[in-house]
């Protein structure tokens, strides 16, 4: 899905060209290239351990492919300090157990630290005050992160990417631990920031998700992409039973939105 019209110059574009990766002289990716663009909504597939999280963290040059590079907005990563890969890309984890009890509001503000260094009085500001408006989690900001659901967790973790101003959200299972009404929720979130232009980029082990709700979807088997292109053209039998090695027989007892 491609936003309407945008304003110039506010998304970023994430382009990984022909990255390979071996750990422990094991090939854990081999051969990827993917681009992502303002206001699409990509979803990754694949089975476990086919290197979903591995890309993820090459994205955000957490790991340094052996071949290959990552380009954000046309500019290698690798030259990029922290802070600016921060004010561009966001990283939004499953939902985590922080060692401190920080309130919403403070941890929301947190994201303002790549751009203003870590202040606690950050959390009146307005940047942070429109990313809790914009989640809408406004009725939390004085609860302690500590004591939310993990579907609250989830949301206080996308407000502070917003906060932290990036335009590309990429995120680990995001609907792994959040029940069916929280899923749908986050979901429809996702769905609405994608329309105002941000990049999604998503891993997620639920095909049906990833046909309904993401417009594309890039499928990892063993460490290269064997798929990429829109959910409803890429997404079906024949792909699940090579992601996940499921024969025929019990995939029509599967049943799903999966053609
Ligand atoms: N730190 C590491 N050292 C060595 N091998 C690793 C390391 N991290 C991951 N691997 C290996 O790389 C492969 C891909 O792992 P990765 O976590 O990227 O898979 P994944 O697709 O995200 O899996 P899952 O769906 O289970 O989260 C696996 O074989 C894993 O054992």
């Amino acid at each position: 899905m491609r936003a309407a019209a945008r304003p110039p110059g506010l998304g970023m574009s994430l382009r990984a060209e022909a990255l390979s990766l071996s750990r422990d002289g094991r090939p854990v990716l081999r051969d990827v290239s993917l681009a992502l663009e303002p206001g699409e909504m990509v979803a990754l597939l694949g089975a476990n351990g086919s290197g979903k999280t591995t890309l993820l963290r090459l994205l955000l040059g957490l790991l340094k492919p052996d071949a290959g590079r990552v380009l954000l907005d046309g500019e290698p990563i690798a030259s990029l300090s922290r802070r600016q890969i921060a004010t561009r890309i966001a990283y939004v984890p499953q939902s985590h157990q922080p060692t401190f009890p920080f309130t919403v509001a403070e941890m929301v503000a947190m994201g303002r630290a790549p751009a203003t260094g870590w202040d606690r009085r950050r959390t009146a500001d307005t940047i942070t005050g429109e990313a809790i408006e914009r989640v809408g989690i406004a009725h939390l900001a004085d609860r302690l992160y500590t004591a939310l659901s993990g579907g609250e967790r989830q949301s206080v973790l996308i407000a502070r990417a917003l906060a932290q101003g990036a335009r590309t959200l990429v995120m680990d299972e995001p609907t792994a631990a959040l029940d069916l009404g929280q899923r749908e929720r986050l979901m429809t979130l996702l769905q609405q920031l994608s329309a105002d232009g941000f990049a999604v980029l998503a891993t997620t082990h639920d095909p049906d998700q990833a046909l309904r709700r993401f417009g594309r979807a890039i499928a990892l088997h063993e460490g290269h992409v064997i798929a990429d292109g829109p959910s409803r053209t890429v997404i079906d039998r024949a792909l699940l039973s090579r992601c996940y090695d499921i024969p025929d027989t019990v995939l029509d007892r599967l049943g799903g939105a999966v053609p």
